[in-house]
């Protein structure tokens, strides 16, 4: 059995993507951030306050013939943009592309942050971390893909996020027409609850890759590519105009720049971000100066292989083995 489900960036800035989930009997349909740095699927739901679901989605379980209440359990998550949401648990059924798990926690929230009540183009995350990071408690929940994956074809599902664009994430099989290079597979290290792996080195602009690693995570639910400054620094001293921005919190640079691109070697493969990738977004409406998708992790204390990295490829997240994949597209 598989999946295969579309995904599509909220926005001009590919800021997070956008995955339809449906919940319960008869099926509600709700716009989720797929998030293989964490390992919580919350909802907002007909608990959320009013005035805080305005304009989003929602769950309602009383809606749904199949929902049960999680007695005694509850959440609560802080993510390290520090947003946050918490809530009570209810289990049912969820279908990601076709693919049906009977009995799923879904968290119910009663509590969000300011960052989601603003953001309304999605109505919750869906966790594809490890299940060590669930935050239900008393007893940890396990997510969806770890609830699927006994039943799946193949206990592995890839991400093929693209910008501006509709991407897939596919659950169960590798569709290797997706890539343009082979798939160079690396040991994943789930016992933080993401997916960790160690890139052998890196390069920019095409150069010859060098053999510092660069040990970090690879996130879907994070839009940039974060790494440590002497990286950034190596990168951006290529750019001309490119200045650290107080205001913005991160380096900009002329939009009429061209970039050169980066590259990192994973699992005995290179993977090269093109430097159009690395030109997010104007840091304004109409404003000549854009704002870097590759900045610094320095104050997140981890490094962040987000969605500029993984445009860039086919990535295979493969519990099964503990490893991931990586190839060029
Ligand atoms: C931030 C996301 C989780 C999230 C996604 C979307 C949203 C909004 C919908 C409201 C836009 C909020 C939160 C990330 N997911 N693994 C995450 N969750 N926990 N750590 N990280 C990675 C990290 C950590 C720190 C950082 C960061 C990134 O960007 C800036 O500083």
């Amino acid at each position: 059995q598989t999946g295969s489900a579309n995904t599509n960036p909220s926005d001009s800035a590919d800021d997070e993507y956008i995955t339809n989930v449906s919940i319960g009997t008869p099926a509600q349909v709700l716009p989720l951030d797929f998030d293989t740095g964490s390992s919580d699927l919350w909802v907002f739901s007909s608990e959320t306050p009013k005035s805080s679901a305005s304009g989003h989605v929602t769950y309602s379980p009383s809606k749904s013939s199949t929902a049960k209440k999680l007695s005694g359990a509850s959440w609560s998550i802080t993510y390290g943009d520090h947003s946050s949401s918490s809530g009570d648990v209810y289990t049912d059924k969820v279908t990601v592309g076709g693919f049906s798990v009977s009995s799923q926690a879904v968290e119910s929230a009663t509590k969000v942050s300011t960052q989601f009540v603003q953001d309304t183009v999605i109505s919750g995350l869906l966790g594809l971390g490890f299940d060590v990071g669930n935050t239900v408690k008393p007893r940890a929940q396990k997510t969806w893909f770890s609830n699927a994956a006994n039943s799946l074809a193949q206990p592995l599902f890839t991400a093929d996020l693209k910008h501006q664009q509709t991407g897939s994430y596919n659950f169960g099989f590798i569709d290797t027409t997706l890539a343009k290079g082979p798939i160079g597979y690396t040991p994943a290290d789930g016992s933080e609850g993401y997916w960790g792996f160690t890139a052998t080195g890196y390069s920019v602009g095409g150069a010859k890759l060098n053999r510092n690693s660069i040990t970090g995570i690879a996130d879907t639910g994070t839009t940039l590519l974060l790494l440590d400054d002497d990286v950034v620094n190596a990168y951006y001293n290529n750019v001309e105009s490119a200045q650290y921005d107080d205001s913005q919190q991160g380096v900009v640079f002329d939009c009429s720049e061209d970039l050169p691109s980066f590259s990192f070697g994973v699992g005995g493969t290179t993977i090269t971000i093109p430097g159009s990738l690395i030109n997010l977004t104007p840091v304004s409406d109409g404003s000549s100066t854009c704002f870097g998708g590759l900045q610094s992790s320095a104050d997140i204390g981890i490094n962040i292989f987000g969605d500029v990295a993984l445009k860039a490829a086919l990535v295979v997240f493969d519990l099964g083995n503990e490893r991931l994949g990586w190839a060029q597209k």
